[in-house]
């Protein structure tokens, strides 16, 4: 007989995932594949429904349809502790009474492990995060990256084919959030696990992830590697979202993407500036061009091109993309 070499699972599929509260929509026909090992960002604005799909997947919400799949299994009707996937949510929810070891070793644990077995585990995993030293603390005694890392070892020590992480890194402050994005990436690349990872942070998204999927109103509006998304986005909500500044009214429903690589200054004809902001990092300023109002920020050294109340500048319009203008009315 000829063996046909079986596709190796994905850490997760959902199909066609469905959530309604009352009347409001939470989660509307998502579908989604995370690989193993790769990670995945839902990305979106609050209230826009990723809690309520990441919840989906672990089980925390019962679905009104749709499909969840973890490394190949079907465990739409199981309870959470049978979906075997690590779960690390914004309050971290380690148990106060237990030492960072146990706290790691929990899992495993539960899972049947001897305890000798489950620290041993816990000791691998703890080494993963950089905190070896501090095994025998208790919670209390951490700092909020500390607790955040503890929460990652403990998903991990559960060797889930799939990471759920909802908002990792919300309650830190930014130095912090810096290092632990540089410290998840490295991370992440070590275990095989897929992760799907909750959002409202565009860098967050783009310093972790390697495919976005762009939520708006219970829907996935666009999905695909993470440079791609930022550098082309599908609509002007999308690239409004995303942080681009000039996303100018056009004809027909449609809207100019006009991205800050479009914009070459100190060359080409000389325009008004009608208004302008110093900031902490430059000068804000907007100039009335033909095609519309341009919002523009300068660093320091671009602030010497501006002359008076005028500012040199060409557009290059092979970077400049017309989209289909979806902002208005606003669905959410
Ligand atoms: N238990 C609930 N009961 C009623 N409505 C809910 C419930 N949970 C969520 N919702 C509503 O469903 C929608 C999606 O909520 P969800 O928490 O999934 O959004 P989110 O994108 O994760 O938001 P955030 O970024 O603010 O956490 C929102 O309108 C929210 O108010």
């Amino acid at each position: 007989m000829v063996q046909v070499p079986q596709e190796p699972s994905p850490a997760l599929r959902v199909q066609g995932l469905s959530k309604a509260f009352g009347t409001v929509q939470a989660a509307q026909d998502v579908s989604l594949t995370v690989q193993a090992g790769e990670t995945l960002a839902l990305l979106g604005p609050s209230g826009c429904g990723k809690s309520t799909v990441l919840r989906g997947v672990a089980g925390l919400e019962r679905l009104d349809g749709g499909q969840v799949e973890v490394g190949g299994r079907n465990v739409t009707a199981l309870p959470p502790e049978a979906r075997h996937v690590g779960l690390v949510f914004q309050d971290y929810s380690l148990f106060p009474h237990l030492s960072v070891l146990d706290n790691v070793a929990y899992g495993p644990r539960m899972r049947g492990a001897r305890r000798p077995d489950a620290q041993a585990r816990a000791r691998e995993v703890l080494a993963l995060v950089d905190l070896s030293a501090l095994e025998a603390r208790r919670p209390a005694q951490l700092s909020g990256g500390q607790q955040q890392r503890v929460a990652l070892a403990r998903a991990l020590a559960t060797a889930s084919p799939l990471l759920l992480l909802d908002e990792p890194l919300s309650n830190l402050d930014e130095k912090l959030r810096a290092q632990l994005r540089t410290d998840l990436h490295a991370l992440f690349a070590r275990v095989e696990a897929g992760v799907l990872l909750v959002t409202h942070d565009q860098r967050e998204a783009l310093a972790l992830a390697h495919r976005v999927a762009v939520m708006r109103a219970g829907r996935i509006v666009q999905q695909n590697t993470a440079a791609e998304v930022f550098a082309r986005p599908a609509t002007a909500w999308v690239a409004s979202f995303l942080g681009h500044q000039n996303v100018l009214p056009h004809a027909e429903g449609q809207a100019l993407l006009i991205p800050e690589l479009a914009v070459h200054l100190g060359t080409g004809p000389q325009y008004t500036i009608t208004s302008n902001q110093v900031t902490e990092s430059g000068e804000t300023i907007t100039v009335a061009h033909s095609l519309g109002l341009l919002t523009l920020h300068l660093s320091p050294r671009e602030r010497n091109l501006v002359h008076g109340k005028s500012l040199q500048l060409e557009l290059d319009s092979a970077v400049m993309r017309l989209i289909p203008d979806d902002r208005s009315p606003s669905p959410s």
